[in-house]
């Protein structure tokens, strides 16, 4: 792994540019999670998208039933084997999208200037004249001169197969609209957003519930994407309904953002939640275009600041049918590695795209270029600073251990670790080598049976920048006396040289407990 890192700040020679990257076994530091449907559901493509770096897969339940999603997470499980590599579980609520059925799947054609009847009765076909709704209360929420929006599920912002709409009437139940522009609507479902209003349904519906204490129990999620997050409150109330679910009081709730009210609610919501998933998908339709950048380098600091994954979304659209993305956005792919992220989220690109694996594998190498050129300097300063003093312990150790590894030019950082806290906090920091998280076991007990933590643990931090866990032996006793942390750091060490990333001479900063001392050690390898 390089360590020299070039600053954008500092005059980059231009031929420097050009000079080819080396290969490193470890992918960017910055995750990818994809979403798995149609065209990512086989052992052999998942492996392919694992391989290529996706570390999270996303199960969204907007579409397709429990059962198809199963049939894909065991065939995940089997890649997962077969790769040897860690991928955590997200399940997807669906929330209060709005939503239209197309049974028949014919496509829709919309024609510039004429009208459009929603309706929220579902007995009745999908049209060129009328769209049914699953929701009885648009007419009461809308009034004329709205701003509505259809895109297929997943919809890419191509202007021919998503329409916009502006309310001229309501009639009973009804909502008729003007077609502002043509569009042919493709496959079986749409999503339905109107700008800036409020819709009344619970964040977490009573099919989200169901399918949570079901497939999510089954499968044991290790994040919950909470759709349409738009108070505190519903991040506690999804916590609340997952404390009763057996494991899942140990998953992880990623507050997705994707509305005004989310924004508007975005610190409190913040405070809640155990990580931010910018939903640029619907809320670049909520807000005016001109306005998303800011929003995602405000929310993105604040995440940063928090110490908490920011994972962003929507990002090469484009990659769904073509094998390389737009300069745009492939630019804004770096832009958002620049910008602090955590993670990016594909959706499209994975779901139904042709070249998952090569979408994985391009976003890879993007956010691995943007990353030598990310000023950690001047954010580490931000980040201490953000801190104050005293900081907690532990707060220092991780920022210590960070500084000791840049200024020694360590190689990696093994961060031991029970809960992952620990490994978490040091990620906070944005080293530039990768943190080799070594989550240690401990024996627990419900009072029905023992069991060992740490696979949670282990998963769950696999979505933080830089973070890249592995777990330990439960055999070693979880104590950490000298012998135990001793045999432990060479199974680490023996790992990061395996993948190519720790040579011999190699220095390598260490963060541990001994006894009751946190301790941050550098050592130096011998051959
Ligand atoms: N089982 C362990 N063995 C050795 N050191 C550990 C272990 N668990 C945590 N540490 C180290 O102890 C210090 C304090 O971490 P702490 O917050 O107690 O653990 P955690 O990360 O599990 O929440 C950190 O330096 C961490 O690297
Ligand atoms: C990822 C998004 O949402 P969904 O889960 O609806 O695809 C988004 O809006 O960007
Ligand atoms: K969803
Ligand atoms: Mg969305």
């Amino acid at each position: 792994m390089q360590s020299t890192h070039l600053l954008l700040e500092e005059p980059i020679r231009m031929a420097s540019i050009l000079e080819p990257s080396k290969r490193s076994f470890f992918p960017a530091m910055t995750k990818i999670v994809g979403t798995l449907g149609p065209r990512s559901r086989s052992v052999g493509v998942i492996s392919g998208c694992i391989t290529a770096g996706m570390c999270v897969a996303r199960f969204d339940f907007s579409w397709g039933d429990a059962e198809f999603h199963q049939e894909t997470v065991e065939n995940l499980k089997v890649a997962v084997k077969s790769t040897k590599k860690l991928c955590a579980v997200m399940l997807d609520t669906v929330g209060p999208e709005l939503q239209v059925l197309n049974r028949s799947e014919h496509p829709i054609s919309l024609q510039v200037d004429s009208l459009v009847v929603l309706t929220p009765n579902q007995d009745k076909e999908a049209t060129s004249n009328l769209l049914p709704l699953n929701f009885g209360g648009l007419s009461k929420a809308v009034k004329k001169g709205d701003t509505i929006f259809i895109g297929q599920y997943l919809f890419t912002g191509s202007e021919t197969t998503s329409v916009w709409l502006e309310v001229t009437e309501v009639d009973g139940e009804d909502v008729v609209c003007l077609i502002k522009n043509s569009a042919t609507l493709a496959g079986s479902l749409y999503t339905l957003h109107v700008s800036q209003i409020r819709i009344d349904l619970p964040t977490l519906t009573d099919k989200d519930k169901e399918v949570i204490s079901t497939w999510g129990v089954q499968n044991k999620i290790d994040f919950l994407s909470l759709s349409y997050t738009r108070h505190a409150e519903d991040v506690r109330h999804a916590r609340e309904f997952l404390s009763k679910l057996g494991d899942l009081n140990q998953t992880q709730i990623f507050a997705k953002i994707e509305n005004i009210e989310g924004l508007n609610h975005f610190d409190e919501i913040l405070q809640e939640a155990d990580g931010i998933i910018l939903s640029r998908g619907n809320l670049g339709i909520d807000l005016p275009p001109e306005k998303v950048f800011l929003f995602q380098k405000a929310a993105v600091y604040k995440c940063n600041m928090a110490g908490k994954p920011a994972v962003i979304t929507r990002v090469v659209d484009s990659m769904t049918d073509n094998l390389r993305p737009t300069r745009a956005e492939a630019t804004d792919v770096a832009n958002a590695v620049l910008d602090g992220s955590d993670a990016i989220l594909l959706g499209a690109e994975t779901l139904r795209g042709l070249y998952p694996v090569e979408t994985i594998s391009t976003v890879n190498k993007i956010c691995a270029e943007a990353e030598k050129v990310f000023n950690q300097d001047f954010y580490f300063k931000k980040a201490v600073k953000h801190v104050g003093e005293p900081m907690t312990h532990l707060e220092s150790i991780a920022s210590s251990a960070v500084r000791a590894a840049i200024s020694v030019k360590a190689s990696v950082i093994v961060c031991f670790t029970s809960t992952g806290k620990a490994a978490r906090l040091i990620g906070k920091y944005r080293p530039t080598m990768p943190v080799i998280s070594v989550v240690i076991p401990r024996l627990k007990t419900n009072q029905l049976r023992w069991t060992f933590s740490g696979a949670f643990e282990a998963r769950q931090s696999v979505i933080v920048r830089g973070i890249f866990p592995m777990l330990a032996d439960p055999r070693h006793p979880a104590e950490s006396t000298n012998a135990t942390n001793e045999s432990i750091l060479k199974v680490a060490l023996d790992h990061g040289k395996a993948f190519g990333v720790i040579k011999s001479h190699d220095r390598i900063v260490v963060c541990q407990k001994v006894g009751d001392a946190s301790v941050v050690k550098i050592i130096e390898l011998e051959d």
